[in-house]
């Protein structure tokens, strides 16, 4: 991936230290994880291939006219990406619009009900309801019961392994945000196996349980560079150990 921007890219996006130095980028491996403290653009940077892709994005609008990817979008347009393989499959997934999504499928799912009860009320055999029927059934299928009577977590593990899929190429913000440390093994076990069936990864995460994927390639943000680091090194990972060895060592200090 390789990122030029003009002269007069003065405002944000381009104006992140981030997206300033770094102008090339690998994902060789299967899963990449981008890790950095707040703000270092881990979420702007995936909001760009998102839009330069074309990705399916999942509970927001289409990701070429949602709004709030407009920034992200001018910045995804002065991205070149090269593929060893491309794919058409996947989506990017951020968790707010996630929540958005299961709130949208659960006024659908009211919306859909109440026309055919409607329907029937004036002409109980009319074929109007048709389409309606087919949009509970398609819901359905896809998501059983209903993302919308899950928790939040729930959902979130639902709708992964309703929608992963062999050969996928999957953008994931802070997929972790409602997920119990047991959930986040759950979501490493989807995705070895979609990494199995040559799906490839990347993820924005603070969680030290998702950057410990097997064979993940992680990138760290710091000081507006983007380093190659080991599990091992992650201030996340060591700062978590350490605080869970001794967290009134930490709390005492606050
Ligand atoms: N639409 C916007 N307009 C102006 N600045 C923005 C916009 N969106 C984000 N920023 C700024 O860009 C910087 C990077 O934001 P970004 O959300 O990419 O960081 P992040 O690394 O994903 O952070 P976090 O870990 O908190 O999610 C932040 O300082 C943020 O305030």
């Amino acid at each position: 991936m390789y990122i030029q921007p003009g002269n007069k890219d003065k405002d944000y996006p381009f104006n992140l230290p981030l997206i300033r130095n770094v102008k090339e980028l690998h994902f060789n491996k299967p899963v990449t994880i981008l890790v950095g403290d707040n703000g270092t653009g881990k979420s702007t940077l995936l909001e760009a291939i998102a839009t330069n892709i074309g990705s399916i994005l999942i509970g927001g609008e289409n990701i070429e006219t949602d709004t709030s990817l407009d920034q992200a979008r001018k910045l995804g347009q002065k991205m070149k990406l090269t593929w060893k393989l491309r794919t058409n499959k996947g989506f990017f997934f951020r968790a707010n619009d996630f929540i958005n999504f299961t709130n949208r499928i659960k006024e659908i799912k009211e919306e859909s009900t109440e026309a055919i009860r409607n329907i029937r009320q004036k002409k109980q055999h009319s074929l109007e309801v048709l389409p309606y029927a087919r949009t509970l059934n398609d819901l359905e299928h896809l998501y059983g019961e209903g993302l919308d009577v899950r928790s939040h977590g729930e959902s979130f593990l639902d709708l992964f392994k309703a929608r992963f899929k062999p050969n996928g190429l999957y953008l994931l913000d802070e997929p972790e945000a409602p997920l119990s440390p047991l959930k986040q093994l759950s979501l490493i076990s989807l995705i070895n196996e979609m990494v199995k069936d040559n799906g490839q990864f990347i993820i924005a995460t603070h969680s030290p349980i998702l950057m410990a994927i097997p064979e993940a390639d992680i990138y760290f943000i710091e000081d507006g560079e983007m380093k190659p680091k080991k599990y091992d090194e992650i201030e996340h990972v060591s700062l978590t150990r350490d605080f869970l060895n001794q967290p009134e060592r930490f709390l005492k200090h606050l």
